[in-house]
């Protein structure tokens, strides 16, 4: 057996004897915990991080799990000791239908090695310049709309007009500007998709394999979609016209390991794929983007200062976008305090040693991104939002994985740059165009941890055209 320690390498198994058990909560917290993480699992494990420290034992639905809340604990599991952690645990066992071993849920291993090595180029520097066009475009087309659709006074729920905004760049960068009906159609039925599988996590008890008339819904959604994916590739190998989308360019990919490129099933699975991870993550973010500008009207300030300095009016390109660090800012101090992705989790392969404490083989670990972004001991006054946290200065004071909004180590999102450049797009051109102002009694909105961190209810402002 192997072991290893936070900040150390490679065996020795007197470690491993001398490991403590990771602390089980007292027999009152364990009898709630099934309740509790039903009504506010949030607020459950601050509760347990806060009694136990930054490890301890919690359990969901009953399945025992390790919940790690330090940068060091992070750093050991998904960068330094990631060969010995995979995804084979109850997180991504449970949506595996929908996921189908894409790149997102896949185990790991040489399999999704290879998956990653094919697909990665497409998220190359090069590439997610061209994705910007869609996103200036798609943003200008919006805005252009709301100019007539809205006026100062009226309250608009930003959330679901942010969602089909972020929806339409993911389908434009996959599948090209020419999708046309159908593509509106499939559209919409991933909207459907999306509520099923929200309505699952918030009562994730009945699996998603058991035909009930949602579950059996979302089959046939996937296979439809498998169905318009497959049409798309025949189009195009019958054509054989070239396109400037991530379609063709995983179409054509090949990993240049094995020599081969993905599977016609495969290319299916990784569609679904990068829909389900660009769609939900960025919508959200928008969205909490909407909220923390209108409840900071100084920060609000800043921003449009720097967007008509830096961009004089006209639409940003990719290169401005290196060049709007105090936008930039906002977004990563959003993604701190909402973070999209805010919970993921590992399972050990072999029995290991993590600051101390003993993870037995095959053991669940709950990676609890939320927190993380609150640990006290790297952010002073964790629930105030600040994006000064974000100057070079201060982020050089704080150990890489205190912040970790895209994942870390070899899985960390392959959408990263496609995210942040999309983020930044969106903000600044509303904020070129519109004031964003919060209504009376709309300033208070909470999270709702689903498969994504939600704005429960929506986020609901005025856009005051400047
Ligand atoms: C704000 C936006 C986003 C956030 C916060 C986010 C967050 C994350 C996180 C935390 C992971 C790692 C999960 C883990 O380690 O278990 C991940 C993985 C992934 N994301 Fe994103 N993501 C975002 C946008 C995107 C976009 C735009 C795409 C694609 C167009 C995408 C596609 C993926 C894929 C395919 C993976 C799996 C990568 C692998 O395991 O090799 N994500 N994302």
């Amino acid at each position: 057996m192997t072991e290893q320690v936070v900040g150390e390498s490679r065996p020795r198994t007197a470690k491993i004897d001398s490991a403590r058990p990771v602390p089980r909560p007292v027999l009152r917290d364990e009898l709630r915990s099934t309740f509790a993480m039903r009504s506010d699992q949030v607020g459950f494990l601050n509760q347990m991080i806060d009694r136990y420290g930054d490890i301890v034992q919690i359990r969901v639905l009953g399945i025992k799990m390790a919940m790690l809340n330090h940068p060091d604990y992070f750093e050991h599991v998904l960068v330094r000791n990631h060969e010995n952690y995979n995804k084979d645990t109850f997180l991504f066992r449970a949506i595996a239908p929908i996921l189908r071993g894409g790149l997102i849920g896949n185990v790991g291993g040489e399999p999704w090695r290879h998956q990653r090595r094919t697909m990665q180029p497409s998220f190359h520097r090069p590439q997610v310049a061209g994705f910007a066009l869609n996103m200036t475009d798609e943003t200008a087309q919006m805005l252009d709309r709301w100019d007539h659709q809205y006026q100062p006074s009226d309250v608009v729920n930003v959330s679901t007009e942010l969602g089909q905004l972020a929806m339409r760049i993911v389908f434009r960068s996959l599948f090209g500007a020419k999708v046309g009906a159908r593509g509106k159609a499939i559209e919409d039925m991933f909207f459907e998709a999306n509520q099923i599988a929200c309505a699952f996590f918030r009562f994730p008890l009945i699996p998603l394999t058991w035909p009930t008339p949602s579950h059996r819904r979302l089959a046939e959604i996937i296979r439809t979609m498998d169905g318009f994916v497959a049409d798309i590739i025949a189009d195009r190998v019958r054509s054989g016209e070239q396109h400037d989308d991530l379609l063709d360019a995983m179409l054509h990919a090949v990993d240049d390991v094995t020599g081969t490129g993905l599977s016609e099933q495969q290319l299916h699975r990784e569609v679904l794929n990068l829909i389900i991870g660009g769609y939900e993550t960025t919508s959200n973010s928008v969205s909490w983007l909407m909220h923390t500008v209108g409840t900071h009207p100084e920060v609000q300030r800043r921003l449009i200062e720097e967007v008509d300095t830096v961009l004089n009016g006209r639409a940003p390109t990719f290169e401005d976008v290196l060049n709007l660090k105090y936008t930039r800012m906002i977004v990563d101090e959003t993604l701190r305090l909402y973070t999209p992705a805010w919970q993921t989790m590992r399972s050990s392969i072999e029995e290991d040693v993590i600051g101390g404490f003993h993870i037995p083989a095959r053991s669940d670990l709950y990676l609890n991104i939320y927190a993380l972004h609150r640990h006290p001991e790297f952010w002073p006054n964790p629930e105030a939002f600040d994006p000064d946290r974000f100057t070079p200065e201060e982020i050089a004071k704080r150990p890489k994985q205190a912040y970790i909004p895209f994942g870390s180590g070899p899985r960390i999102c392959i959408g990263k740059h496609f995210a942040l450049t999309e983020l930044v797009i969106i903000l600044a051109m509303i904020a070129q165009r519109y004031e964003v102002v919060i209504p009376p009694g709309c300033a208070n909105v909470q999270p709702e941890p689903l498969i994504t961190l939600h704005p429960k209810g929506g986020v609901h402002v005025r856009m005051v055209r400047r």
